[in-house]
């Protein structure tokens, strides 16, 4: 989990999935399925990124009482995903229902898979945020309260930008995930994202995990930019 580099599979549907794969000759990766992928393969998509020696994270974002999230998680539970994820804006005790719902639903014998949540999605500016969530703090403060409720609630870390992955590192801990998109080589086009970072000062802000999704899936050589982006992000001098 920790030091991974995720790749966002954003495509509209498996095929698209597996000729994409196909040019990482046989690599196991850490591979997330989203909502666009998620919602035209159903879990079964999940359970053969699994079968091909995948790590997965499910990013389905979960919001919802503490109920429905409750019982969804106990399905999702079954499905092997390595890393799951709600929105901390659900508050604690539908965290606290999350875990629950995993616990109850990890079939014996197997690891109940991480959860996280996410705390200001990178696509938001602080402007955005205290304008249409009616939030009048600044958006750091907004993301360390929301990573905060998230610890309470007892999840293994949060999804941030990197720029806010060292203050939570300081306030809760460096055992505390933080799994963190919005990563883009400076030469890149950050697109709708707005709290950005490249992968070498996500590593130096000890980030745990950096999702790159278009600037790797959307490269003519997908391959090369994945060698890129893990090359910065692990550290490598060439
Ligand atoms: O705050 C968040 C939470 C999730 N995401 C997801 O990560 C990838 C990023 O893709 P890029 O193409 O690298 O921008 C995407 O699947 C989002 O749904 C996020 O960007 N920000």
């Amino acid at each position: 989990m920790r030091n991974s580099l995720i790749i966002a599979l954003d495509f509209p549907n498996k095929t698209e999935v597996f000729h994409f794969l196909d040019r990482f000759n046989g690599e196991k990766l850490f591979v997330k399925v989203g909502m666009e992928l998620f919602y035209q393969e159903g879990p079964n998509i999940v359970r053969e990124l699994k079968e091909e020696g995948h790590q997965v994270f499910l990013d389905l974002k979960l919001h919802d009482i503490p109920n429905t999230v409750k019982s969804a998680m106990r399905n999702i539970a079954g499905l092997g995903a390595d890393l799951v994820n709600v929105h901390a804006a659900g508050g604690i005790r539908m965290m606290e229902s999350a875990l629950e719902g995993l616990d109850a639903g990890t079939p014996a014998g197997q690891k109940r898979p991480f959860a996280i949540a996410v705390t200001q999605l990178t696509s938001t500016s602080q402007q955005e945020m205290q304008e249409w969530q009616q939030i009048k703090l600044p958006l750091l403060d907004s993301v360390a309260h929301y990573a905060a409720i998230t610890k309470q609630a007892g999840m293994d870390g949060v999804v941030c930008s990197p720029l806010e992955a060292a203050l939570i590192r300081d306030h809760l801990g460096a055992d505390f995930l933080t799994v963190t998109p919005g990563i883009r080589l400076s030469s890149d086009d950050v697109q709708d994202q707005v709290r950005v970072a490249t992968p070498g000062s996500a590593r130096e802000s000890g980030v745990s995990a950096i999702v790159v999704g278009r600037s790797i899936t959307r490269a003519q050589n997908p391959y090369e930019s994945y060698q890129l982006f893990k090359t910065e992000w692990e550290g490598v001098t060439q």
